[in-house]
């Protein structure tokens, strides 16, 4: 093969003119030889001191751990193309003719991810009223504490003890770009502060309630550790909370029981202020039957409801999405 052969020093310059002649050959390592640089290029070129020689070949790596795992090739078109971050563990969901190679589908997920430190499979669905699921280990460390990085905030959470889905990050960023300064804020579902870290850092305070002890603490960690003092965490349940709280607005994440807080919800927001409500719904009906059940509330409570906006916010079963409809109550 042929190579050119350059002055260490002069390396950076020649590497980016064989570029842009088109013949520097990436498929090869560049060799190193005492104090100069041998680049494999894929002719020879006028005006360079060309040698010839061997090089290595250029370690391709994997872009799925698809491309590395060991089942059976009959099995292969059920490997899951994607699945959940959260800080360094990775959570995957397998259809059950690949739960028994689970280890494999784990060990291939962390050769190819080398940040991932640790594999869990879904091991239930969500569920009870802390909303969450059981896990079941599949490779690396057995550890579900982690930190989790999203839209500049840090999140310290135990993924086996409270609620938390990456998928989310674009909807609370959604919901931060509408807040306001000066806004006072309640989370009526916190879990491990999520929403409130985020919107502490642009409003004036935030109320962040939570039913489960471990979503608190790990609250009261990420409070600190995002410094963030103008939240205050509320642990217990928010039917006994919200009427003593007056906000501009309420964050109601909670979609599969929602509806049931509605009151509390229109109870706790000032005149003018906005919810921010999340539900399941088949595809068929998306948004009516929701806005039907906060209609019935405002008209029971005497007030009026102006809806701003609806979305789907993600698929999260067959034909059901999770949904969100953002609306004023007067
Ligand atoms: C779907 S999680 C959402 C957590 C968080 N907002 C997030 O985005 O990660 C719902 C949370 O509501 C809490 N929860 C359920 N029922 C509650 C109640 N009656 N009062 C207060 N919190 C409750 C659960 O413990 C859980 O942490």
């Amino acid at each position: 093969m042929f190579g050119v052969k350059v002055h260490k020093l002069e390396g950076e310059k020649v590497r980016r003119k064989l570029i842009e002649l088109g013949i520097l050959d990436k498929e090869h390592k560049v060799k190193r030889d005492g104090e100069f640089l041998i680049f494999p290029v894929k002719e020879k070129v006028e005006g360079f001191e060309i040698v010839e020689t061997e090089f290595e070949l250029v370690e391709k790596r994997p872009h799925s751990y698809r491309e590395v795992v060991n089942v059976p090739e009959h099995l292969k078109l059920l490997l899951p193309s994607s699945f959940d971050i959260i800080g360094d563990i990775a959570v995957i969901e397998l259809p059950k003719e690949l739960m028994q190679y689970g280890n494999q589908i784990g060990e291939a997920i962390l050769k190819v991810h080398k940040h991932i430190k640790a594999v869990f499979a879904k091991g239930s669905a969500v569920s009870g009223e802390f909303r969450v699921r059981e896990l079941i280990h599949l490779a690396g460390e057995e550890r579900t504490e982690t930190l989790h990085k999203e839209n500049g905030i840090k999140l310290r959470l135990d993924i086996a003890k409270v609620y938390f889905s990456p998928r989310l990050a674009t909807e609370r960023m959604r919901v931060f770009k509408k807040a306001k300064e000066g806004e006072i804020v309640f989370d009526m579902f916190a879990g491990v502060g999520p929403y409130s870290i985020l919107l502490a850092k642009k409003v004036r305070l935030v109320f962040a309630c939570d039913i489960n002890p471990w979503a608190i603490k790990y609250l009261e960690e990420n409070k600190r550790l995002n410094k963030t003092p103008n939240i205050i965490p509320i642990l217990g349940d928010v039917r006994k909370v919200a009427e003593q709280i007056k906000a501009d607005r309420v964050i109601m994440n909670l979609p599969k029981f929602a509806h049931e807080f509605l009151r509390e919800a229109m109870l706790s927001v000032k005149s003018g202020g906005i919810i921010h409500y999340y539900g399941f719904s088949h595809e068929d009906n998306l948004f009516d039957e929701h806005e039907e059940k906060i209609k019935t509330v405002a008209r029971e409570l005497g007030k009026s409801v102006e809806f701003l906006e609806r979305r789907k916010v993600r698929p999260y079963a067959p034909y059901q999405y999770n949904i969100a409809i953002d609306f004023r109550v007067f």
